[in-house]
């Protein structure tokens, strides 16, 4: 087993993100191929990719839950260890790109060299301007008849409003595509065709290329000078800066800009990852250009009601972050980490500050794809795998008991579509019942309830997407056929009005001894907006006896379980207990819990109780011209603008829409924008229904 210190400024947590089909993960393939992790090549359409481990995702072609893996690139004689952490493309899997997102330092943008910044590419693009990572973009496919890097690159200006560093131009075209020029060393790399790619030549730039390469070298180097005042002052004194001096100065500039709302600078790379060119290259950017821990800096956190930052120091006390929890087959529960200051040590006792639990770290794990490395412990900067952990799931924090820090957690969506699902085979209930556990236990956004009336198992997750690939995933890893019903939204129910003195008795007599528990209690709605319910006794005297007040309130919460509209879940209630009565031999735990949730439903049905729907908090990035035509859409679905934001040269409209009218939303934008503006949507809250929902 290794216990490795890393030099901080050695290690790139990277990210890999696109728009569905651009090829991240036959970049990412190329990325640990090159890097030695995985000894062949593995091709995504033959469903042999290292990344894309699950058989679900296999099939698929698309890459859905993340994994982290770590590999090693030199440059200049220096060795760099890369985490990647795999970032899903698609709009329904925001939880998995939000906890992505917070763990990672860098981004790596691939683009199809043909299609250009699709839409999806602009909510990735956008999503992380939100979160401040910096990039560096790779235009892929460039072998593909119809490819043009130019036009792609002005894309990345015209639609992402960010300003394209051109560091390298294509070599040819087409199946004429042959390698890159490398305008900072002036400088071609010439990738043969023969092999698979590992070997390439550096040569000097081609005549005919020199004239483009000097041309597009002085327009790198004019706009590094525009946003970089080292830069400027060389040029303004008519000096040539020198291939380092570049370097340097692109790195601020990226890393910068990560920071910066107003300009994105991005350096741009191409290739082909399909046919092996220009992703070593790339990997040079990566360590070039992209932040290192130390870059990043220090992390906020709450403690004693106050802020406290801790720096990225092994010296400094432990502070980690849970960002995904998984099972792996044969070993349990293995939660990924990233450790933001201190050391995480096997076998130490270490703090989740969120639950007030300490847990003892197991084993540690460096995770390369499907295999997994043990090492003895992990420093800060790191991100890793823990075995053991038992109560810590996503978005929780782990630290040093003696210096307790709570990070900043992620925020988990409500779920907001639901499907009934049931095992096609009658005796598979059970085993539907584990899949869904586990699943659930890796998916803070995914949830399971049991419909009243039909007694259904009802799940509910982020869209549609989402809930097919969990359906999916219960078949592949428990075997489980399941039938699912029609989509819906995952309405909620509460109350409008406060009322008085309910009252309910049960009184029953079964052949020995009877049933007796008397409650009378009032509901009131609370207005706080996360409030969901609270329990307040007011019996005194013991005209109830303390152990059974518990009761009452364990019935109400039931009863909350299935609101008295429509069996949804009810939320915004308190109950108060005010009065009551008992019998001495007939009254007992479970009497005096039937008892609280007849009380509380027959409160409920006299309370105004009303129907919530969810409401989205939805972001629409338009080029101008279409903002009048999505204004007037956003209100024909009984959606409010909040807002209108200009974003790096694109308009954002931010808006209030339920949920139940943003279905098809994706095809309805295309057609009203040509497919030029993008959106995302996040849960917001819930309002009131139309009495015909
Ligand atoms: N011609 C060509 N095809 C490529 C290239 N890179 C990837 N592809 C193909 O494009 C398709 C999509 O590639 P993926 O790597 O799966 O794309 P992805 O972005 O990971 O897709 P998701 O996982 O679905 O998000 C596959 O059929 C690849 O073989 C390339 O450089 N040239």
């Amino acid at each position: 087993m290794v216990t490795t210190v890393l030099d901080l400024a050695t290690v790139r947590n990277i990210g890999i993100m696109a728009h569905i089909d651009a090829g991240k993960t036959t970049v990412t393939e190329r990325i640990l191929y090159y890097t030695g992790i995985s000894h062949r090549i593995g091709e995504v359409h033959d469903g042999a990719a290292t990344m894309d481990y699950l058989p679900q995702e296999r099939k698929r072609g698309i890459t859905i839950t993340s994994a982290a893996t770590t590999c090693h690139w030199s440059l200049s004689g220096t060795d760099h260890v890369v985490n990647i952490i795999d970032t899903p493309g698609h709009v329904d899997f925001t939880v998995e790109v939000e906890r992505c997102l917070r763990v990672l330092d860098g981004a790596v943008a691939v683009f199809d060299g043909v299609a250009g910044v699709e839409p999806q590419s602009e909510t990735v693009w956008r999503q992380a301007d939100r979160y401040g990572v910096p990039r560096i973009c790779f235009v892929n496919k460039l072998d593909r008849a119809g490819a043009d890097f130019h036009r792609c690159v002005d894309m990345i200006a015209d639609r992402l409003g960010a300003v394209p560093l051109v560091v390298q131009l294509p070599l040819g075209a087409e199946d004429g595509f042959t390698g890159v020029l490398d305008l900072v060393s002036r400088r071609a790399l010439v990738w043969d065709g023969a092999g698979d790619g590992e070997e390439f030549a550096v040569t000097a730039v081609p005549a005919e290329h020199a004239e483009a390469v000097e041309r597009w070298r002085a327009r790198l180097v004019e706009t590094v000078a525009e946003h970089d005042e080292e830069i400027l002052e060389l040029v303004v004194a008519g000096a040539e800066p020198s291939r380092e001096r570049l370097h340097a100065a692109i790195r601020r500039l990226t890393i910068a800009s990560g920071r910066s709302d107003d300009v994105t600078v991005t350096p741009v790379f191409c290739g082909t990852a399909l046919r092996n060119k220009g992703v070593q290259p790339l990997l040079d950017g990566v360590v070039r250009y992209l932040p290192s821990p130390l870059d990043v800096g220090a992390v906020e956190g709450f403690a004693n009601g106050g802020t406290v930052t801790r720096g990225p120091s092994d010296t400094e006390p432990l502070s980690a972050l849970a960002f995904k929890v998984t099972s792996a087959r044969h070993l349990g529960r293995l939660t990924f980490v990233r450790v933001y200051s201190g050391r995480l040590e096997t076998g130490a006792t270490v703090l989740n500050p969120v639950r007030g639990r300490r847990e003892r770290i197991g084993k540690i794990y460096r995770m390369h794809a499907d295999r997994r490395e043990e090492i003895g412990s992990a420093g800060a900067g790191d991100i890793v795998a823990v075995l053991g952990l038992k109560q810590t799931t996503t978005g929780e924090t782990l630290c040093d008991e003696r210096a307790p820090v709570v990070l900043e957690s992620m925020e988990f969506p409500a779920p907001v579509i639901e499907v009934a699902v049931e095992p096609r085979a009658r005796g598979d209930q059970d085993r539907l019942g584990a899949a869904i556990a586990r699943l659930a236990e890796e998916d803070p956004s995914f949830q399971v309830r049991t419909d009243p009336e039909t007694g259904q198992t009802v799940i509910g997750g982020m869209g549609e997407l989402h809930l097919e690939v969990l359906v999916d995933r219960m078949k592949e890893e428990s075997g489980v056929e399941v039938a699912v019903g029609r989509p819906r939204v995952a309405y909620r129910e509460t109350i409008r009005r406060a009322v008085q003195k309910v009252g309910f008795t049960l009184r029953r007599q079964t052949g020995g001894h009877g049933q007796y528990a008397k409650v009378q209690i009032s509901v009131e709605p609370i207005t706080a907006d996360d409030a969901t319910y609270e329990f307040v006794n007011e019996v005194t005297g013991g005209r109830i006896p303390k152990e059974f007040i518990p009761s009452v309130d364990a019935g109400c919460q039931e009863a909350m379980r299935s609101g008295v509209l429509a069996g949804h879940e009810m939320v915004g209630v308190r109950v108060i207990l005010q009065d009551g009565d008992f019998h001495p031999v007939d009254s007992s735990e479970p009497a005096f819990r039937i008892a609280g949730a007849q009380a509380f439903r027959e409160a409920v049905r006299r309370a105004g109780p009303v129907l919530l729907e969810p409401v989205m908090a939805v972001e629409v990035t338009t080029p101008e011209e279409h903002m009048g035509d999505i204004i007037g859409d956003i209100g024909a679905r009984r959606g409010r603008v909040r807002g209108m934001r200009e974003r790096s040269g694109a308009r954002v409209v931010d808006a209030l829409v339920p949920l139940a009218e943003m279905f098809g939303y994706v095809g309805d934008l295309r057609g009203l924008t040509s497919g030029r503006a993008s959106y995302t949507m996040r849960f917001d809250s819930y309002a009131e229904a139309p009495r015909d929902a």
